[in-house]
C-alpha cells in the first residue's frame, strides 16, 4: 500500500489507494490524485471507479443483507463496538490523514475522529432498543403487531468538510438497524473514509456489509439512485446536489435523508452576555475555517450593543492563527480549494461595493495558496450576497437590528433552516425566540451544538430527516403491521 505524505503517520496500512468493494480492495485503470490543500502536494491517489464497480458493491451489499439483518442486534453491536474501539485507538493516525487531505488543524481533526466514533458507539446501543408494538385491537378476534425491520441496501454520499463524522453518522445507524451500505466519500477527502474501511474490516464486519467507492460522482450517484436494489439514499452536501439526487431517487421510490446547506443566523440581543456571545461567535463561525453547514453565516446584533460587540469580536478574531493544520497553535487551516476562496472573495467584494466596511482581514493570507485572513465585516445589509448565500469560509458579517421582532424576522428571511443561534438572558425571550426561529437546530448561549445525542437536521431547503440522536435510526427502519385474525 502507498504510504503517501502524511506527517507522523504510524500505521501506513491505513493509507489505502484502493477501494473497499464487497470485502475486496480493488483498483482501477484510472486514478484520482488526493492533494493536501495547505501545500498542494499529492498525498496519494484513489481509483476512479464508475457505475460498474458501484453496481458490484450494491450487489455485494444485497447478498450480505440477508445474513446481516438476521444477526441479533446484540451481535451487530459487538462488531460495531469493536469498530468504535479501533477508531479511538487509531485516533491520531486517522486525524493525521484527515488534516493532510482536508486541512483542518490536527486538534480539530482529532476532535472530529472522536465525534465520528461517538456515532458508532451510540448506534451500536440504539440498535438494541429497536422494539415493535402489540397494539390494542379494536376487534376481539384479532391481534395487531408492529414489526420494525431494516429497509435493506442503503447508499450514502458525503461531503469533504467532515470526512469521518458524516460517514459514521450514516453508517452507524444503518448497520445497527441491520441494513448494509455503500458509501461514496467526497472526491477531495477519500482517504479518511478508506481508513475507516480498513478498521471496519479489522473489526470483523462481514464482507459486503460496507463498501466504499471513489470516482466519478455522477456515475456512482447515478447507479446508487437508479439501482432497484438500493432502498435508501442518504446525502450530506449542497442543497443543489441534494435536489438532484432526490429527483433521481424518485424513479424507484427510494427513502431519502438529506442534510443540506445552511445560512445560520447568530442573534445577539441587548440582554446577552457579550463576552459569552463573542466566544460563541468565534466557535460557530470559525470552526473548520468557516466550512461547516452550521456555521454562523449572518451575525445579527441589536443596535444598543452593536459597537461593543463588534470591538470585542474583532479583538478575538485577531488572535486566530492561520497556517498548516500540522503546526502547533494553528486554529485556521486552508480553505478546501481555489473555488472556495473565490466564493469568499466574491462575497466580500459584493458587500464592500454595497457599503459594508472591512473591520478586519478581507483578503487572501500572506501564506498564499488557499489560506484566507479571518474577516469581520460591519454595516452589512440584507441587500448583500452574504445575506442570501452560504459563504462557507472565515467571514463574519455583522448586521444591525432594533427590536426583537425585527431580529427574528431577519433571521428567518432565508430559504434555509438548518441551525440558528442566539444569545439572551431573559427567560421569556429565550422561549419566545426559540419557538419562532425557523430552524431544525437552535442553540441558546452556545456556539457548538454537535454531538451524537442531538437530532441533527434542517427544515425548509436545508433538508429532510434527522441524524444522530434517538431519532437517527428511524430512517433506516420500515414499519410493518401484522394483523392476526380468527382468534
Ligand atoms: N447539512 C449538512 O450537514 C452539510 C451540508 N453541506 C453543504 O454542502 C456544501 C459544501 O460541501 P460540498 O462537498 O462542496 O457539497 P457538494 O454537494 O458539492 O458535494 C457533496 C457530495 O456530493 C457529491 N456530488 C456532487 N455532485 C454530485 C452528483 N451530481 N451526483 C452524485 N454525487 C455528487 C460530491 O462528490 C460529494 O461527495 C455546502 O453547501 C454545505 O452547506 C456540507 C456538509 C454538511
Ligand atoms: O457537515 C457539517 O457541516 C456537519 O454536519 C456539521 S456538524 O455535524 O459537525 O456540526
Amino acid at each position: 500500500m502507498k504510504t503517501g505524505v502524511v506527517p507522523g503517520l504510524r500505521d501506513g496500512d491505513l493509507l489505502r489507494d484502493r477501494c473497499y468493494v464487497g470485502g475486496a480492495w480493488i483498483g482501477a485503470t484510472e486514478s484520482i490524485p488526493v492533494v493536501n490543500p495547505a501545500t498542494g502536494e499529492a498525498i496519494s491517489s484513489v481509483p476512479k471507479l464508475g457505475a460498474d464497480e458501484t453496481r458490484r458493491a450494491i450487489e455485494a451489499a444485497h447478498a450480505a443483507f440477508g445474513s446481516w439483518r438476521n444477526e441479533t442486534a446484540k451481535a451487530r453491536a459487538i462488531v460495531l463496538r469493536r469498530w468504535f474501539d479501533l477508531i479511538v485507538a487509531n485516533q491520531d493516525d486517522l486525524a493525521r490523514i484527515m488534516t493532510a487531505e482536508q486541512g483542518k488543524p490536527l486538534a480539530e481533526a482529532k476532535g472530529e475522529i472522536l465525534y465520528a466514533a461517538s456515532f458508532i458507539e451510540w448506534f451500536a446501543e440504539q440498535g438494541k432498543r429497536v422494539d415493535g408494538d402489540v397494539l390494542q385491537s379494536p376487534l376481539s378476534d384479532k391481534r395487531i403487531l408492529v414489526f420494525k425491520q431494516p429497509v435493506g441496501v442503503c447508499a450514502a454520499i458525503t461531503p469533504w468538510n467532515f470526512p469521518a463524522a458524516m460517514i459514521t453518522r450514516k453508517v452507524g445507524p444503518a448497520l445497527a438497524a441491520g441494513c448494509t451500505m455503500v458509501v461514496k466519500p467526497a472526491t477531495q477527502t477519500p482517504l479518511t473514509a478508506l481508513a475507516l474501511g480498513v478498521l471496519a474490516e479489522r473489526a470483523g464486519l462481514p464482507k459486503g456489509v460496507l463498501s466504499i467507492v471513489t470516482g466519478s460522482a455522477k456515475a456512482i450517484g447515478g447507479e446508487m439512485t437508479g439501482n432497484k436494489l438500493v432502498k435508501k439514499i442518504t446525502f450530506t452536501g449542497s442543497t443543489e446536489v441534494g435536489k438532484e439526487l432526490m429527483a433521481q431517487a424518485a424513479g424507484t421510490m427510494k427513502k431519502v435523508s438529506m442534510e443540506l446547506g445552511g445560512n445560520a443566523p447568530f442573534l445577539v440581543f441587548d440582554d446577552a452576555d457579550l463576552d459569552q456571545a463573542v466566544a460563541g461567535a468565534i466557535a460557530s463561525k470559525f470552526r473548520n475555517t468557516g466550512q461547516t453547514c452550521v456555521c454562523a453565516n449572518r451575525i445579527l446584533v441589536q443596535d444598543s450593543v452593536y459597537d461593543a460587540f463588534a470591538d470585542k469580536l474583532a479583538k478575538e478574531v485577531a488572535k486566530l492563527k492561520v497556517g498548516n493544520g500540522f503546526e502547533d497553535g494553528v486554529g485556521q487551516g486552508p480553505l478546501i480549494d481555489e473555488k472556495a476562496v473565490e466564493k469568499v472573495e466574491e462575497h466580500i467584494a459584493d458587500a464592500v461595493a454595497k457599503g459594508a466596511k472591512v473591520k478586519l482581514g478581507g483578503k487572501r493570507h500572506a501564506l498564499g495558496r488557499t489560506f484566507f485572513e479571518p474577516t469581520l465585516l460591519t454595516d452589512v445589509t440584507p441587500a448583500m450576497q452574504v445575506t442570501r448565500e452560504e459563504t462557507f469560509g472565515p467571514v463574519a458579517p455583522l448586521f444591525r437590528f432594533k427590536t426583537e421582532d425585527e431580529g427574528v424576522a431577519l433571521a428567518n428571511d432565508t430559504e434555509f433552516g438548518l441551525a440558528a443561534y442566539f444569545y439572551a438572558r431573559d427567560v421569556a425571550r429565550v422561549f419566545r425566540v426559540s419557538e419562532r426561529l425557523e430552524a431544525g437546530i437552535v442553540a441558546v448561549n452556545t456556539g457548538i451544538i454537535s454531538n451524537e445525542v442531538v437530532p441533527f437536521g434542517g427544515v425548509k431547503e436545508s433538508g429532510l430527516g434527522r441524524e444522530g440522536s434517538k431519532y437517527g435510526i428511524d430512517d433506516y427502519l420500515a414499519i410493518k403491521s401484522v394483523t392476526l385474525g380468527g382468534l
